[in-house]
């Protein structure tokens, strides 16, 4: 009896030590998405550079923390086996190819290799070309999400990725993924707008984008149905008071 409430006292502190650890990485990793945010609003020549981070740190903010971890795959070696090259096209997908919706994810993963970007110039002319990111655990992976996309009026790219399991090392990823809050309005930056550069898509909150979101396929390209000028359509969205 003794022995299993101390094994339970054990698991209690453990626990809380983890809550600690986890909560130290959030706020160090929240810390330099904001620095991130900070330095492309100064990049991109926003009249206030801090109104891209201000999203973020909103108390009512809608970030996670997201750990993966990928095991070795088998069917990756029978693929390999078969074809006598590559791993099975399918079979050996650890993460099917998305883009993340959120503003920004900063990646932190160990050394075991899978994650692959798919370059957007290929993609745009019908070629699906996919580049390692190779894996480096002393390094932070950074990725422009969708609203990023949305609020830079496409500057910056969401770009596709995946991650394909090797055989080797089991792969373990932990991603934060900056959120605004819900009612966030999303919508291009004035300073991203020109006559020549007008504007992609129409405004809509982070909840809207979440609520279509959740009824589509993992790699649908879901900024597509905000395009500016496609009214209210299917998408299921709300707000289009920025169309042009
Ligand atoms: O695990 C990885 O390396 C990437 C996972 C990913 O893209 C995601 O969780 O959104
Ligand atoms: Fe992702």
């Amino acid at each position: 009896m003794f022995q299993r409430s101390s094994g339970i006292e054990a698991r209690v502190e453990n626990m809380e030590l983890t809550y600690q650890v986890v909560n130290d990485y959030v706020e160090a990793v929240r810390q330099l998405a904001c620095h991130v945010l900070d330095l492309l609003g100064e990049g991109l020549g926003l009249r206030d550079p801090t109104s891209l981070t201000r999203l973020i740190t909103a108390t009512d903010n809608d970030s996670l923390i997201r750990i993966n971890h990928y095991p070795p795959s088998c069917a990756a070696a029978a693929g390999d086996h078969k074809s006598g090259g590559g791993p099975a096209p399918t079979a050996a997908i650890g993460f099917g190819e998305h883009t993340d919706p959120q503003i920004l994810s900063v990646l932190r993963a160990n050394d075991a290799d899978g994650l692959q970007l798919l370059l957007p110039d290929a993609a745009a002319a019908g070629d699906s070309v996919w580049v390692p990111v190779p894996p480096d655990p002393s390094a932070f992976f950074v990725n422009v999400g969708d609203l990023l996309q949305a609020l830079t009026n496409g500057r910056l790219v969401s770009i596709r990725h995946r991650v394909v399991a090797g055989t080797g090392k089991p792969r373990l990823s932990t991603i934060y993924f900056a959120a605004p809050p819900l009612h966030a309005r999303i919508s291009a930056l004035p300073e991203t707008v020109a006559a020549g550069a007008p504007r992609r898509y129409r405004a809509f909150t982070w909840a809207e984008y979440k609520r279509t979101m959740y009824t589509l396929r993992l790699s649908h390209n879901r900024l597509d149905l905000f395009h500016a000028g496609d009214g209210d359509g299917d998408a299921g969205v709300g707000d289009d008071d920025d169309h042009e």
